[in-house]
């Protein structure tokens, strides 16, 4: 099997997190989900989910297919690093999403979901393509989409290829030559507790010197910026004109007119460039002369997250062979 599926922003002003349309069930009923490679549970907004909280997602009925299973005595709750969640019950179905079909893949169906959720609605759900060991069904585990996928994928591996406020692609079971140029650098994942975790070569701040130190952390589909260790992000600000790290807006600000460097970072020899437009991520508020940076610390996470503003710099290959890889190449 191969397939493809598009990655689209879910706001037209900046990029948030991208959806992806899936179908579930027989007569297919299609969800747009936030394909997230920072965590491993596939939930979806449901007939179970209380009609107080859901406003505007399409919903999975497992009822109306008649292919779904109750995985009986099964339950799910999950809560992001956002503070967001969501808890309920288990079916088993048909899932496919950009051609390639799981005939019976876990599908988590709210019974809860926080307000953020509630308020969000461009997303229907996600779907978790961290490493199974972070799923939270009890009593039993239960598979990702790729895991289920992967034994009849032509190749063990899915791609990343988002976009700068344009919708870019997933594709599952290929490299597509033509979304990237050079080669690609692969460098070893470490699988525990379950992220795709890899470390980074280093860093550079526009075209000053180029720090060679190790940096490890996620890469996440599912986190909108980027977050690295202090001493780096202040490297990176005290190159920007009227920055500061405003406890109001939660992260370094600066005047929207400001001029930005680029932020360069390697994987192996290889070096990648993040350019000012997704450094100044957003105004904190529309029509404000503040602006948000795309890069902030991750003194407070504990884990440094290379999210969608660097995974946007680079065509991303998630290499499901064992031992799982990761890959960048520059496009
Ligand atoms: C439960 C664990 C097994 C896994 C769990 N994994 C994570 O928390 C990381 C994972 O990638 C989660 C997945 C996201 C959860 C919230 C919905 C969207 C997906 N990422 C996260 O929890 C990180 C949160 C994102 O960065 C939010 C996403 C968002 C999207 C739309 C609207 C508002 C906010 N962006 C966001 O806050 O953007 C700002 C800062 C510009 C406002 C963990 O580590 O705890």
């Amino acid at each position: 099997d191969t397939g493809s599926a598009a990655a689209t922003p879910i706001d037209p002003r900046f990029d948030i997190a991208y959806v992806t349309p899936v179908t579930i069930g027989t007569p297919p009923q299609t969800l747009q989900l936030d394909l997230d490679t920072g965590s491993s549970d596939l939930w979806v907004f449901s007939s179970h989910t209380p009609a107080s909280q859901v406003r505007g997602q399409r919903i999975y009925a497992p009822d109306k297919s008649t292919t779904s299973k109750l995985l009986n005595g099964h339950t799910w709750s999950i809560t992001y690093g956002d503070g967001s969640g969501s808890r309920g019950n288990v079916y088993t179905d048909k899932f496919t999403i950009g051609g390639v079909t799981v005939k019976s893949q876990a599908i988590e169906t709210a019974q809860q979901v926080s307000s953020s959720f509630t308020t969000e609605d461009a997303i229907d759900g996600l779907v978790g393509l961290g490493f199974s060991t972070l799923n939270t069904v009890s009593p039993n585990g239960q598979l990702t989409f790729f895991d289920n996928a992967k034994p009849n994928l032509d190749s063990p591996v899915f791609t990343a290829d988002l976009k700068y406020m344009k919708p870019g692609t997933y594709d599952f079971g290929f490299i597509d030559k033509t979304k990237y140029t050079g080669e690609i650098t692969y460098v070893p994942v470490e699988t525990d507790p379950g992220y795709w975790t890899f470390t980074s070569s280093g860093y550079g701040v526009g075209s000053g010197t180029f720090s060679s130190s190790p940096i490890t952390g996620i890469a996440d589909t599912g986190t909108s910026l980027v977050y690295l260790p202090t001493a780096i992000v202040t490297a990176y600000y005290r190159q920007v004109q009227g920055a500061t790290n405003s406890r109001s807006y939660g992260g370094y600000v600066f005047p929207c007119n400001s001029t930005l460097p680029a932020f360069v970072f390697g994987v192996g020899e290889a070096k990648f460039t993040i350019p000012p437009s997704y450094m100044s991520y957003a105004a904190v508020t529309d029509g404000s002369p503040t602006c948000f940076g795309g890069l902030q610390s991750s003194s407070g996470i504990g884990v440094n997250i290379w999210g969608d503003v660097a995974l946007k710099a680079a065509f991303v290959v998630f290499n499901g062979e064992e031992p799982p890889t990761i890959g960048w190449a520059n496009k």
